[in-house]
């Protein structure tokens, strides 16, 4: 048995997470860690945590979880950069210990993502949109700047041209935020829960690519997958396409 410990697990995907771990039949319960909880006692007995918390102190917590030799399967979105750091160096000193960054457990935003990649090398314009509940924390969503990444590197490597874009805003924000290149738009409407499109454009086309979680239910067979398999995935990967 696997011993999970869930962080965050007062919050909308940490209960979902508690929910999915109690119902699988190879994975056991070890805590349910919140807000004023004490983590380092909370990981006791754990082999790992899916960490579901909001963005801050989020790279604390990882590298905490990794101090304590427990796997950290991360949803958290909104952090990059000197919070990675933090992470990297406590990797540095327990190598054997895996930190999976997965901004999209959703099988079909994993593979939108591919899909996308693969278009965006034969259009001349791209943009993507995101869609969510009006209580996210961070935009844009940390699925679309993955996406954008993503169609960014393929449209490099394939020699694709920067989108074609005439047009000087009159107002902050009205293209959008640049992503390595790609618009990248944030919606929030009461009502949705996690949608992104990417809209391709070319000479008498367009192509668009649309995923749709409907519920958080779509994130938690992606969750349980990298539960399982983080034990054999020591180090920093981003992005769950790598255990696919
Ligand atoms: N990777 C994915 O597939 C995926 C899917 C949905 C949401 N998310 C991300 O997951 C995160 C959580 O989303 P949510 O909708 O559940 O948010 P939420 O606000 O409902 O839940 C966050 C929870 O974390 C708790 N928390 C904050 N700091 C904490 C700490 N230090 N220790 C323990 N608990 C702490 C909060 O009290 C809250 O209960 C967000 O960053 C969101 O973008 C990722
Ligand atoms: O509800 C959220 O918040 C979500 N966040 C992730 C992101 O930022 O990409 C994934 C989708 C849901």
């Amino acid at each position: 048995m696997t011993a999970v410990a869930v962080i965050g697990a007062a919050g909308r995907m940490g209960r979902a997470t508690v929910d999915a771990v109690e119902a699988a039949g190879d994975l056991t319960l070890s805590a349910s860690i919140g807000r004023n909880d004490d983590l380092v006692a909370g990981l006791e007995g754990a082999d790992v945590a899916v960490v579901m918390t909001g963005p801050e102190g989020v790279d604390d917590i990882v590298a905490t979880c990794v101090e304590q030799g427990v796997h950290a399967v991360v949803g958290t979105t909104g952090w990059t950069g000197p919070g990675l750091a933090k992470v990297r160096a406590a990797l540095e000193k327990s190598p054997s210990t895996g930190v999976l960054l997965a901004p999209n457990f959703a099988l079909g935003a994993v593979l939108l993502m591919r899909f996308a990649a693969e278009a965006a090398k034969h259009f001349e314009s791209v943009e993507v949109v995101e869609l969510h509940h009006p209580n996210k924390a961070d935009a844009p969503s940390g699925t679309a700047r993955h996406t954008a990444e993503q169609i960014a590197a393929a449209r490099r490597e394939a020699g694709v041209g920067p989108s074609p874009d005439a047009t000087t805003a009159s107002l902050d924000g009205a293209r959008g935020a640049d992503v390595e290149g790609v618009r990248v738009h944030s919606v929030r409407l009461r009502g949705l829960v996690a949608h992104e499109e990417v809209l391709l454009g070319g000479p008498g086309e367009q192509l668009t690519i649309r995923h749709d979680s409907f519920d958080r239910i779509s994130f938690m067979p992606g969750v349980l997958l990298a539960v399982r398999q983080i034990a054999n995935r020591p180090g920093l990967v981003q992005g769950l396409e790598h255990y696919l």
